[in-house]
This record gives C-alpha cells, structure tokens and sequence, in this order.
C-alpha cells in the first residue's frame, strides 16, 4: 500500500482570544483525501480550531502546514486559493441574491473565465437538483435545509483539495444531514479532497472518518482511530 501525502501538520499550536488561550499544544497529522471528525463538548475549542486552519485567527504559539506550505501569515483568501474551503456554522447564504449569484459569488476570489465558471458551478448543481428548481430565484426562498445545500454547493465550486466543515447538522433533519454527508462523500471520492468535519452528531462523524480527534478544554483527549472510540462507553469515558 503506498503511503498517503500530508494534507494537515499541526505542531505544537496554541490560540486564544484576547488574553484568553483557548486551544493548548495541539499536533496531528491528516492525510490527502482523508476526513477527520473533530468532536469535544460546546465550548472545547472546535471552531477555534476550524478558524485557526482557515487563517482567521493566528496560532499564538506552533505550526500549522498544508501540503507542506507553512501557513503563517497566509489570509483566509489565499488559503481559498491553496484549495482550503470553509464551511462556516450557519448557513453564510446571502438571502436577497439568487442561488446563482450566491455560487458566483463563492468563486470571485478565483480567476475563472466565464465558461470556466459555469462549468464548476454546473457540476456541484447537477446533484442538488432543488438548487437547479431554484437557481434564479432568491435564495431566501429556499428552506433552512435547502440554504445548507447552497452552502456546501458554494464550498464545493471552489475545487476544494481541504475541506472544513463546522457542524454541518445544524438545522438540519436526520435524513436531509445523511443525505448532504452522501453527497459530500461522493464529491470527495471524486475530487480526493481531505474534510476536517466538526460534528455534534459524533456518531455520524465517527462512521466516515479516518481519524478521531477529541478535544476537552482546548486540549487533545484522543486522537486516534475512530472505531476505537465508537463504543459508547468508551466515549463517555473519554470526556
Ligand atoms: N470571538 C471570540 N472571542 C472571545 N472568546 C471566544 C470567541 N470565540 C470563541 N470564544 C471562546 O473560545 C472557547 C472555544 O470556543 P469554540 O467556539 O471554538 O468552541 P466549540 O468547541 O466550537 O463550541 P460549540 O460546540 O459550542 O460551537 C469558548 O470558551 C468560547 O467562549
């Protein structure tokens, strides 16, 4: 079996907000292609961690490397452009635009000719067909589960090779979040992208995921493969 490329190294990261240190001396390493679910109560530091990966917050302390590029520095745009694409809590769609303006929108910080952007766009449309229903219409007008697809939609066109996703569940049904992981698991089998998926739904997240990472307090509980931690008990145990 060959050995997978890095996608992540973090080492020895801290970072917090004002005086406040949040996240504490934390180092993994994710694979290219590979998904790792970030569990840990509220509070735990799981979006910080998201924010620190997209370079919205910097590490106070520590490294933070993606395919081998040292991210210090490298604003959020930029990081877009590496392939790093963001997923925020909530949705992020822009109401009064219509769906294809939301998805044009996604792609402005990318220098695409017209034909270029039409054709990422048509791709990430085609499986969501409620979002081709809609397309021309405001997006506000879709349901709370349907703006979710936008989003991912939106997250998509940019040919992610990284992607975070902060509790993509929210507001979601159970079918309508299993339906969006399908859908996110099949664009990575084609696309290979790595996912770094904050999930309150612990057990979903640690069914398709390579690698389980559980923070308590800003620091590392586990880290591990997620099938040894799938028992319930020993989760429980964990926290
Ligand atoms: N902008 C901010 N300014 C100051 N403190 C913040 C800020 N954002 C988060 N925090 C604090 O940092 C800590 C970690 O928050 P974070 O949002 O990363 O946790 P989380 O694990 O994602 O929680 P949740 O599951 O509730 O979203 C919390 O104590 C929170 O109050």
């Amino acid at each position: 079996m060959s050995a997978v490329a890095t996608e992540w190294q973090l080492s020895g990261v801290s970072a917090g907000y004002a005086d406040r240190i949040v996240l504490n001396d934390i180092s993994f390493t994710l694979g290219q292609g590979q998904t790792m679910a970030l569990i840990g109560h509220n509070g735990a530091g799981k979006s910080t961690l998201l924010k620190l990966l997209y370079g919205m917050l910097p590490p106070r302390e520590g490294t933070i490397t993606c395919r081998s590029r040292d991210l210090q520095g490298v604003p959020p745009v930029e990081r877009m452009r590496y392939g790093i694409s963001y997923m925020p809590e909530g949705r992020g769609v822009f109401p009064n635009i219509t769906v294809e303006d939301n998805l044009k929108l996604g792609l402005a910080a990318f220098k695409l000719s017209q034909v270029e952007r039409n054709a990422r766009i048509e791709r990430v449309v085609e499986p969501l067909p409620i979002l081709r229903e809609f397309f021309y219409r405001r997006a506000g007008l879709l349901s709370g589960g349907q703006q979710q697809m936008l989003s991912l939609a939106r997250t998509l066109a940019a040919n992610p090779k990284s992607l975070l996703l902060d509790e993509p569940s929210i507001g979601l049904a159970p079918k309508l979040f299993q339906d969006l992981l399908i859908t996110i698991k099949d664009a990575q089998k084609i696309l290979q992208f790595s996912i770094i998926l904050v999930e309150q739904n612990v057990q979903t997240a640690l069914r398709v995921a390579d690698l389980a990472l559980v923070l308590k307090a800003g620091r590392i509980l586990y880290l591990g493969k997620p099938a040894s931690i799938m028992d319930r008990t020993k989760l429980m145990e964990l926290y």
